[in-house]
């Protein structure tokens, strides 16, 4: 049965660079938005047709957060103010060792949970365990880019298990839940999978037709020791294996230089940049700026809660706005409208999802809404500059993904929260003591 239902009074930041506010109407249809625009196109309001008040709310597409391990939740705080290869090797991955696929879905659900109340309405996630995170996808509503990450430094046979593991859980997901559960493959990075390990997951992604996802040029010393390793910089090397043959996201790339700048840009290839991870683990500050010019698509990551600490996708949005300023000493440098669309469009960009990303007729009914009636959006201005220089996870009233409402008045309505964080703090224990 169709469900058509028309919001009233709102402010919606539809974000053209001429107008990117502006107050009326958006109408939508199951998971669709129909109409948004200044006055009500006749006929709109007929019978059937449900009506919502969006009078204080600022309403704005879901934020896309493109880059993040949810299970990590498990770790938050456990490890903290250490450098990315002690933190990973001494840390990480001895507790990740231990994680059992109840592990990985109490810790997902935990972030999933904080990603929905945050406004957050996709999300990527490359982890272990998947299977898990499919379903919860699938119970909480959200939108997810799934991947199971790789990491090769094992015995051949394992890694081929390994391999076969990313492939089936592609094939069985890819498309799942109406539609909003897609997969991508991962090398989890060039200093964890040996080439010809990095090659085979490349064939895969070709015969699955699924674009590639991976960790690139974080740190300082994984750069060079790739050169060390394989006489090339990570770009030149991903290039080599045949990373970027297809459509593919990297993380971090922190580190570039102009040359592989270029080549990124050639090569159409994602960037996700995860201001707040990169500052936690001191890994530097990405050429996000440059990026830009060269006519990357740069998007915006958490990476996991446990380098982050939490998933808050609008205050990457504000780092983001705020760090290349700051380093640049340019204050004009990467605008709030940019970051918000960062945050936003680039997102569903760098994601491959079409459809998602900006407020119009056509796209699909993925927003959320925030009680803009609070002292730190006053006075009643410039709504981009608040979302982005002000606001806070805090401030979503309301989201909705695929035209189903998911969090009303701050309480997510899919997921028990009470019951997931009894879970979370549990599995947690439970890891401490094995
Ligand atoms: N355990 C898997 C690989 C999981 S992929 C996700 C991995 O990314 C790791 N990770 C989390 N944050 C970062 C980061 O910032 N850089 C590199 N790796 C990270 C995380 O610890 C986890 O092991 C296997 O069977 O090969
Ligand atoms: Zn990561």
């Amino acid at each position: 049965m169709s469900r058509k239902w028309l919001i009233k009074n709102g402010t919606f930041a539809v974000m053209n660079p001429e107008k990117p506010v502006i107050n009326g109407y958006m109408l939508v249809e199951n998971d669709r938005i129909l109409y948004i625009g200044e006055t009500l196109p006749e006929g709109a309001e007929g019978e059937g047709v449900e009506s919502f008040d969006g009078s204080g709310l600022l309403f704005l597409p879901g934020l896309v957060n493109t880059h993040g391990h949810a299970a990590m939740s498990l770790l938050r705080g456990y490890g903290d103010d250490l450098a990315l290869q002690v933190w990973l090797q001494e840390k990480m991955w001895p507790m990740e060792a231990k994680f059992t696929s109840e592990d990985v879905y109490h810790g997902t659900a935990l972030s999933v949970l904080e990603m929905l109340k945050g406004g957050t309405t996709t999300f990527l996630d490359m982890y272990d365990h998947m299977d898990q995170v499919g379903k919860v996808a699938q119970e909480s509503g959200i939108r997810a880019v799934l991947t199971r990450g790789v990491i090769g430094l094992c015995p051949p046979e394992v890694q081929t298990a390994k391999l076969q593991d990313a492939v089936s859980f592609a094939k069985q997901w890819h498309g799942a839940a109406d539609g909003r559960i897609t997969a991508m493959m991962s090398p989890h990075a060039p200093y964890t999978c040996p080439p010809d390990y990095i090659e085979k997951i490349v064939q895969a992604a070709h015969d699955l037709d699924l674009p590639l996802h991976t960790h690139m040029s974080e740190t300082r010393a994984e750069v060079e020791q790739n050169v060390r390793d394989y006489g090339v910089r990570p770009v030149e090397h991903l290039l080599k294996v045949g990373l970027f043959s297809r459509p593919s996201l990297v993380a971090h790339a922190v580190h570039l230089t102009d040359e592989e700048i270029a080549i990124l840009a050639e090569h159409h290839v994602g960037v996700s940049h995860n201001p707040g991870s990169n500052l936690k683990l001191a890994s530097g500050v990405a050429r996000v700026v440059d990026l830009l010019k060269a006519g990357v698509t740069v998007s915006l990551g958490t990476d996991g809660p446990a380098s982050n600490n939490n998933l808050d996708m609008l205050e990457e949005i504000r780092l983001a706005a705020l760090i290349h300023k700051g380093v640049s000493g340019d204050p004009t440098a990467v605008p709030a409208l940019e970051a918000l669309k960062m945050g936003t469009e680039y997102g569903a960009k760098s994601l491959f999802l079409p459809e998602v990303g900006r407020l119009e007729a056509g796209m699909k009914a993925d927003f959320i809404a925030l009680n803009v009636e609070q002292a730190h959006f006053l006075p009643k201005t410039d709504y981009i500059s608040h979302t982005v220089y002000s606001a806070g996870a805090k401030d979503v009233e309301h989201v909705w993904v695929d035209g189903r409402q998911v969090v009303k008045h701050g309480e997510c309505l899919t997921l028990d929260e009470e019951r997931i964080r009894f879970e979370a703090q549990k599995a947690f224990e439970g890891l401490l003591a094995r």
